[in-house]
């Protein structure tokens, strides 16, 4: 990734990392393109335009679809309205979508392109930092369902995706923070270096001027172009990639997704981290860095009491599970991811006793 640019996942596609990208989207979309439907929140409606208007510019036909803001956004309803303008418009398997948002909207769009006509090209204007290092790399789209979150979804690898710095630059901060959970992940499953950058300025790792910031970018991008490029539809070592997510689902889904994604995210690593010290795989000093880096970014590190059963229904419809065997991603050690076949519920009873407020 140094110079900004590289290849993710199995398609040896761009993931560009830099300022004032939009005039490569044209070249991203490839010379088969005519047709082309931005989808954007309705909280990004200018950028939208201007990525429309560019596209029209560069001899595109281009539309938008505005779609409700964040998780509101990754319903079939939602997906069904996109197919519908596909649809009225003559979209054709030469045509393509680009999402204009954070990993909410990279997840949807994602999942219209893979569905429509059985797939069509996809490119991302991620304008989040989670949806930089992690949403829009990687191929996984997806919506939720009443019973839990991304349950259906595809492996659908984007054309390609551009990472322009400046969007960050309007961001509020708690969704900056929540990004920077992924990235910690990163560090923790693949990269300690990362872990170590956050440390040394946890505040620089939170200024979107910051060379930090953009190091922690490249970095966790990195992490995991190698890892989806090795596995791009999970059949072994992207799991990993799930750390912390097993409880960050059963979170967002008790809370109906008022939570950030981040945040959930953050406390199921030190659950993660805390299951993996308990049955002996994990050092003292590994767990506890997780609750300390995490909290130096004013992440959330606990969970309210009295919420196991809501949880545990949550839990048990994670994807990594295989019939009723539970299975977690934990650590070995730093930078030793591995999966772990949950013996016993209880056992997770007794860990979230560890982070319960
Ligand atoms: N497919 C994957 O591999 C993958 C990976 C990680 C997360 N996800 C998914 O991503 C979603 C979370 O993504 P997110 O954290 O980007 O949240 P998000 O898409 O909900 O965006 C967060 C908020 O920021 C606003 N926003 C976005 N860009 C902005 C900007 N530049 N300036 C000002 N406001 C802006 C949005 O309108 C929204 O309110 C979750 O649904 C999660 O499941 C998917
Ligand atoms: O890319 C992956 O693989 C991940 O697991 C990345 C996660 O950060 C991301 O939240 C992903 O959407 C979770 O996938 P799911 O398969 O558990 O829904
Ligand atoms: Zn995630």
């Amino acid at each position: 990734m140094a110079g900004g640019s590289g290849s993710a996942g199995t398609g040896g596609y761009d993931v560009v990392v830099g300022k004032g990208l939009l005039g490569r989207l044209p070249d991203m979309l490839g010379p088969t393109v005519r047709r082309v439907l931005v989808i954007h929140p309705r909280a990004l409606r200018a950028t939208g335009d201007v990525v429309k208007a560019d596209l029209e510019t560069a001899g595109f036909q281009a539309l938008t679809a505005e779609i409700p803001d964040a998780e509101e956004g990754k319903h079939i309803q939602v997906a069904a309205f996109c197919w519908q303008v596909l649809g009225q418009n003559d979209f054709t398997r030469s045509d393509a979508v680009v999402s204009v948002g954070g990993g909410s909207v990279s997840d949807v769009a994602g999942f219209v392109a893979a569905t429509w006509l059985r797939g069509v090209r996809v490119v991302h204007f991620p304008t989040t930092l989670l949806g930089m290092v992690d949403a829009a790399v990687g191929g996984k789209a997806g919506i939720n369902t009443a019973e839990g979150k991304n349950l259906v979804g595809a492996f659908h690898p984007p054309a390609g995706v551009l990472a322009d710095l400046d969007t960050l630059l309007t961001l509020p901060p708690n969704e900056l923070v929540s990004g920077l959970a992924e990235v910690v992940k990163c560090g923790f499953i693949a990269d300690p270096e990362i872990l170590t950058i956050i440390e040394s300025s946890p505040e620089q790792a939170q200024n979107p001027h910051s060379a930090q910031l953009r190091e922690l970018i490249e970095r966790s991008i990195a992490v995991k172009a190698q890892v989806v490029s090795s596995d791009l539809r999970e059949a072994g070592a992207r799991e990993m990639l799930n750390y912390g997510h097993t409880l960050a689902h059963a979170i967002e889904l008790a809370e109906r997704y008022q939570w950030r994604h981040g945040a959930a995210v953050s406390v199921g690593l030190v659950f993660a981290a805390e299951l993996a010290r308990s049955v002996g795989r994990l050092d003292d000093a590994t767990a506890d860095r997780h609750r300390t880096i995490l909290e130096s970014l004013g992440l959330p590190t606990s969970y309210s009491s009295g919420r196991w059963e809501t949880l545990l229904d949550g839990i048990r419809r994670d994807k990594k599970n295989r019939g009723d065997q539970l299975r977690f991603v934990l650590l070995d050690g730093l930078g030793k991811p591995t999966t772990y076949d949950v013996p016993d519920a209880s056992l997770l009873f007794a860990t979230y006793q560890e982070i319960a407020e």
